[in-house]
């Protein structure tokens, strides 16, 4: 175990703030309510209710671009006295390769999802984030990455074939199901729900039927029950890949874990 205090794991997506304790490299993460952040990622930082122990350091993956950085910079600044150490998509980490080109376009989100996927699959797997956007990553055998698509998330399509039409709705709010509608509400939640789900299941048959599967963000609840195959749920994927990255920038912050070289 160690003595330390804890360190603070920070993932800024695109509309809500996860925030998550590492005590050390093997407990589990001990998850703290997720924040939305109404596009003030600094503010939501600010406004996070912790206990009052300080943090010994506080890692943050984000996706918001180089003002946005500054902003957290300055929101742990005032309310920690130091800065914290940010998460990049690279070209190469623990043996996982990116398949882009340019490696650092490649959201970290999806980067540190990859690092925990092949951490717990080294014989390859699908990972797929179900957020705001929804993602899937492909990675081979070996670390290799293959390459990924981003898409809509359940939410993000409703809105935009809302935003593109201009037919009347009702109350959007019902759950979905895994078939057709018959009401223009049920339609628009299904055609949501199937743009998803197809996304994934092709995502999955690039992937081939021999890789691990596993599924975190948001809506990964409401798709679940629909997709076929052993997906596994992973809600703190990208928190989990967070913690790889500062085990291997800061090994003795978070002494015990078994890193792939
Ligand atoms: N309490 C909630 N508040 C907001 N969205 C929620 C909530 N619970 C589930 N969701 C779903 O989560 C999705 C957003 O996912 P998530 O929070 O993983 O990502 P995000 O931070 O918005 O963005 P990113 O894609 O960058 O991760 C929304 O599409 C919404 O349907
Ligand atoms: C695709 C999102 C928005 C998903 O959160 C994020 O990973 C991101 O901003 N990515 C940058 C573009 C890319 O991954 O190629
Ligand atoms: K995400």
């Amino acid at each position: 175990m160690s003595v330390s205090s804890p360190m603070l794991l920070l993932d800024i997506g695109n509309s809500r703030v996860k925030a998550a304790w590492a005590d050390d490299a093997e407990a589990p993460l001990r998850m703290l309510p997720t924040e939305p952040h109404d596009a003030d990622p600094a503010g939501a930082l600010a406004r996070l209710t912790l206990p009052p122990q300080a943090p010994a350091q506080i890692w943050i993956s984000h996706v918001l671009g180089a003002a946005g950085e500054a902003a957290l910079d300055a929101a742990v600044e005032s309310r920690w006295r130091f800065r914290p150490q940010y998460a990049r998509a690279v070209a190469a980490q623990q043996g996982l390769r990116s398949a882009y080109v340019e490696p650092v376009r490649l959201g970290v989100d999806r980067w540190l999802a990859m690092l925990a996927a092949y951490h717990l699959a080294p014989a390859g797997a699908v990972v797929v984030d179900a957020g705001t956007a929804l993602t899937t990553d492909v990675i081979g055998a070996d670390g290799e990455h293959r390459g990924g698509t981003i898409g809509v998330g359940l939410l993000t399509a409703q809105r935009a074939v809302l935003g593109a039409t201009r037919f009347a709705t009702r109350d959007l709010s019902a759950g979905y199901d895994g078939g057709l509608g018959r009401d223009t509400e049920t339609c628009v939640r299904q055609g949501a729900m199937l743009a998803c789900l197809g996304a994934i299941d092709r995502a999955a048959a690039l992937a081939g039927p021999d890789s691990a599967r596993f599924i975190t963000g948001g809506d990964a609840t409401q798709l679940l029950p629909y997709l076929t195959g052993p997906w596994q749920h992973r809600p703190l994927l990208v928190l989990e890949g967070l913690r790889w990255c500062a085990a291997a920038a800061s090994p003795a912050a978070l002494a015990g874990g078994a890193l792939h070289d």
